[in-house]
Parts: structure tokens; sequence; C-alpha cells
């Protein structure tokens, strides 16, 4: 009962106000559901009472009444007239209930879509190193599999939950004012079984919730490798290994999957067989202590009537129950909703560049390392500048270039842009300004142009501009020798492109956005020296050309050779 009270402590604190009071709607909505169900069901009742005794009038005041209002002459118009209104009641009854399922569905699904949103927004927020350190598999599961699953199994779970336990409550009472010694041997014998069985499947459903949590991004992870790194696993001849962990992993889920099917439907089960025994106990009892068999039957009857009732309630509250225990791992994830102000974009300001770029005596270290990457470094960038950074191996070149582009926060001394000290209120403002071109240029699976125009959708690109800046980027005859032109789709991750175009790709991104900083790192390292030379010329003539700021980082000095000025940045031996 405990996963009750964590399920409902979780949603009142992670739900906005307004949604709060949308979730009380939904739960009334619910409540009339029931309280329909209900009456559906009750109101056969008096219809049966009708087709099997006679003189109803006589004998009941209900009976009576409804023959004086509606004028009734005998037995036949009454049955007639009873299941007429049987058939409006369940009418009403069936038409109300899928209005109402619709409505509840739409706001659990409405908080699935509301949370990804806002999740996705978080991790936004946290960062380029939050990015850099989580895996992509376990950032998926977040914003898409924990969403999901909280909307559908812990929020319309515990609703349920509230709600069967109302209805259990009405029949229960209602069987207890028609006789107390039913509900007795019920609480008697039922509830143990139940609690006992309960128990028992409350700590393995909750390691179902431990083994989905892990395992899904792992499977996701080992998929994607195993498809994304199809040439390398061919080549280590690692196939096998990976379809090992592919299938231990499938297994591992199969095997949760299995296990919570049976514990979905074994309180059936265990409540059938607890009945029975409650009917085994009244027997002997019947048997040995009542005075007649008639007696006996009598309470058989209204307790199996009992049984038929509180059983499906009972079974459906267990079924929740299981729901809400497998998937509480969605808690942990969807933490950081209840303290998403902490997240929230500091409010943007414009920011010109018009004179240059400093770093006035920064040092950096990143969060998990205390020991100072950049030391007192300081460096000014003129508008229009061509630089490139040289320097060994982790000598912090893409440290810098990542604290020009504004992903990292220098630990101390000031990054400028032109007067104004950089901060988080200036990202929109500055990303506009600023085109990164990197080693492997992330390329989606759509067309040429949608990849230059990334992110915009198809019908608001600009195709002359997508012209223009091909023929800036050297990929003017790439792009007329594809098929469909720039309409040509260019494979996920650039596969039907050469690792030169692909970095042109880049450029033209940068062009297309108006980039007026352009930063490359390590862009032709991996090119042979020809399509280096290329890329390089094309570099080149955008820096005379245009009024660019380039900043490059490339271990080749031939990529340098149109640099302004070349800034080394391995540390002097002393
Ligand atoms: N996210 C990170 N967390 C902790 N340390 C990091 C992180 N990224 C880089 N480093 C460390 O910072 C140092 C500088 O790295 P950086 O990538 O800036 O060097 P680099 O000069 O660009 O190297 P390379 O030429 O090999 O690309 C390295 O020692 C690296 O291990």
């Amino acid at each position: 009962m405990k996963i009750i009270f964590q399920t409902l402590q979780f949603i009142r604190s992670i739900l906005p106000k307004d949604q709060k009071l949308k979730a009380v709607g939904v739960s009334i909505l619910l409540f009339i559901n029931s309280g329909l169900e209900l009456i559906g069901l009750s109101a056969m009742l008096p219809v049966f009472a009708v087709l099997l005794e006679d003189n109803m009038v006589e004998k009941y005041t209900w009976a009576n009444w409804i023959y004086t209002t509606f004028g009734l002459t005998d037995d036949k118009q009454l049955i007639v007239l009873l299941t007429t209104i049987l058939f409006i009641v369940v009418a009403i009854k069936n038409v109300g209930g899928m209005f109402i399922v619709k409505e509840q569905s739409k706001f659990a699904m409405g908080l699935y879509t509301d949370f990804t949103k806002r999740l996705h927004k978080i991790y936004y927020r946290k960062g380029f190193l939050f990015f850099k350190d989580k895996n992509s598999n376990i950032l998926f599961r977040n914003i898409h599999l924990a969403t999901q699953n909280f909307a559908n199994q812990q929020f319309l779970g515990v609703l349920n939950i509230i709600n069967e336990l109302a209805i259990l409550f009405l029949i229960v009472s209602s069987i207890a004012i028609y006789d107390i010694q039913i509900i007795g041997l019920l609480v008697i014998i039922v509830i143990p079984v139940f609690f006992i069985f309960f128990k028992y499947v409350q700590k393995r459903s909750l390691k179902i919730s431990d083994v989905r949590r892990d395992v899904n991004p792992r499977l996701s992870q080992n998929i994607f490798q195993s498809i994304f790194g199809y040439v390398d696993v061919l080549i280590s001849g690692t196939e096998d290994k990976f379809r090992d962990r592919i299938t231990k992993d499938v297994d591992a889920l199969a095997n949760t999957n299995i296990k919570s099917n049976i514990y979905n439907l074994a309180p059936t089960r265990v409540i059938e067989t607890s009945l029975m025994l409650a009917i085994l106990v009244m027997n002997v009892y019947g048997v040995y202590y009542l005075n007649s068999r008639l007696e006996l039957l009598q309470l058989l009857g209204v307790f199996a009537i009992a049984g038929f009732r509180i059983m499906p309630s009972i079974n459906r509250m267990m079924t929740y129950i299981n729901g809400l225990n497998q998937n509480k791992w969605t808690f942990e994830v969807l933490e950081p909703l209840k303290t998403e102000t902490h997240y929230q974009k500091e409010i943007q300001k414009e920011i010109s560049f018009e004179v240059e770029l400093i770093l006035d005596k920064i040092d950096f270290h990143y969060p998990d390392n205390k020991v100072n990457i950049i030391d007192n470094f300081s460096l000014v960038i003129k508008k229009g500048e061509t630089i490139g950074l040289i320097g060994a191996s982790g000598s912090g070149k893409t440290t810098i270039m990542n604290i020009l582009l504004g992903f990292l926060k220098v630990t101390k001394g000031e990054y400028r842009i032109d007067s104004q000290i950089y901060g988080p209120e200036y990202e929109d403002a500055f990303f506009k300004k600023v085109g990164y071109v990197q080693q492997s240029v992330y390329i989606i699976d759509a067309s040429l142009a949608e990849n230059i125009a990334f992110g915009t959708s198809k019908k608001n690109i600009d195709y002359k501009k997508i012209d223009q800046v091909l023929k800036k980027s050297s990929l003017w005859k790439i792009a007329n020798n594809l098929p469909e032109g720039v309409h040509t789709r260019i494979g996920e991750n650039g596969t039907k492109l050469s690792g030169g175009q692909r970095q042109r790709v880049g450029i033209a991104r940068a062009l297309y956005f108006d980039a007026e900083i352009l930063f490359f790192d390590e862009a032709t390292s991996a090119l042979d020296t020809e399509t280096e030379k290329e890329i390089t010329e094309s570099i080149n003539k955008l820096s005379h050309t245009d009024d660019l700021t380039i900043i490059i980082i490339a271990h080749r000095l031939s990529t340098l050779e149109g640099c302004d000025r070349i800034i080394d940045l391995t540390p002097v031996k002393v």
C-alpha cells in the first residue's frame, strides 16, 4: 500500500497547479463512471424481480409507485417499462463511459507529451557537459519511455486504484448492511491471502522495475552500436558478441515480461482460490452448525454474489498496484521536473560583435577534475581575422574552442565579446552568429537541402540561399550531379557522401545561417591531402571574400596556410 501513497505524493509534487486541478476533474469523472457502472448493474435487479415474481403491485411499494405514476395496468407493461429504463441506463452508462475513458486517456497522454517536452528542455538547459557525459540511450529512455510509462502506469494506475477502492467500499458496505457475517468471513479469509500474495509479488515487481530501468538503455545501446558500427563490427569479428549481448538483454526483458504477465494474472487465481477456501469453511460450518441446508444455501448465495462483485475489483486493483511497482523507476527519472525552475533559461539579450573576441586571463577545469586544463590564458581575435590553433594532443584546443563558442564557462578570468562579458543571457544572440564545423559533421537522414538548412521544415527552406551557399562551399557541382539535386536524400550520417563532401555540408550549413564566426575543429584531419587542399581552399576563399572571423583547429600546418595568425597551445617546457 505504501507504493500508492508514494505515487500520490510524487504526482502531487510533480504536477503544476493547473494540471493538479485537471487531475482532480478526471478523478471525479472516473467516480461518475464507476457510479454509472454500479447503477447499470443494480438496475438489473428490479427487472429480474419482476420477471420472477407475480403480483408485484401488491407485494412492493416501489412497484406500486411506478404503476400509479405511469398509469400501468398489468405486470407485462411493467416488464416492458423497466427493460426500457434498463436499456436507457445502460446506453447512457456506456456512451458516458466512453467519453470518460477518452477524457482520462487524453489527460494522461497530455502528461506524457508535457513531461517529454519539459524533460527534453531540462536536459538542454543542463548544457554541453551534461550531453557529453550522459549515455544517449539513457537520455532516450528517460525522454521517451519513462514519461510514457509514468503517464500510463503510475498516473492512470493510481487514479484507477482510488476509484476501485471507492467501488469496493460501496459494494462492501452495501453487502455489510445486508449481511455483516459475509463481510466478516471475507475479511478473515480473503484479505490475509490477498496480503500474503501481495507481499510476495511486490518485491518481485520492484525487481522487474530495476531490470527494465537498466536493461532498456543497454539494449538500445547495443542495437544502435551494432547498426551504426556495422563495418567495424564486421571487421573486428564481433558480430556474434554483439548478437549475444543483444540476445542476453532481450532474454532478460522477455523474462520480466513473463513474470509481469504472471503477476498481473495471478490475482484472479489467488482470489478465486481464497474464495473457494471461504466456501469450504462455510460449508463445514453450515453442515455441522446450521439448522438447515436452506440457511446454508442462503449464506452461500449472498457470499457468491459478494465474491462475484468484489473479485473483479480487487483483481483490477492488484494489476494496477503491480504496474505501480514495476514502473517505480520512473520517479527517479522525472525528479528534475519538481525543480524545473532551476533550469529556466536566462532572459535573453542581444549582443553585438563588431570588434573582437577576448579571452582575458582565463582558467578552465572540467567539473570532475580540479586541475586547470587552461591556465591564465589570454587571446584577442579581431573581427575578420582567420586564426589557427595548434598544439599537442590534449593541450586544450577543443576546450578553448568550446569556451569561444560559449559552450563552456571559464572558471576564472573573462570571455568578452566586444566589451560585453559573455554569459548565458547572450546564448541565443551569439549562437546565431556562429557556425561550427566539426570533424564529423552531424548529418541527418534527409535531403541535402534539409541538411544545409538544418532543423528548418522543408516548406520553409530558402532555396535561393541554398544555391548561394552551395557555390560558396564548393558543393554546387556535387549537388548538381546528385540524382535529384539538392532534394536527394544523403543517408543517415551522410553515408552517401564522401568525407570532404560532409565537411562542405557543414560549411554550407554555417553559411546558410549567416554565421559571422566560423569554427573548424579538425575539420580536415580525416581527409586525404587532395580533399584537404580543396576544403582549405574553400575556407581561404571565405576568409578573403566575406567579412568572416574564422578559427581553425588543425594538426596539419598545410590546413592553416591561409591563417593570419597561428596560436600554439603546447605548454612551454622550462
Ligand atoms: N568532458 C571532459 N571532462 C573531463 N576532461 C576532459 C573533457 N574533455 C576533455 N577533457 C580533458 O581536457 C584536456 C584537453 O582536451 P582537449 O580536447 O581540449 O584537447 P585537444 O588539444 O583538443 O586534444 P586533441 O588534439 O587530441 O583533440 C585533455 O586532457 C582531456 O582529457
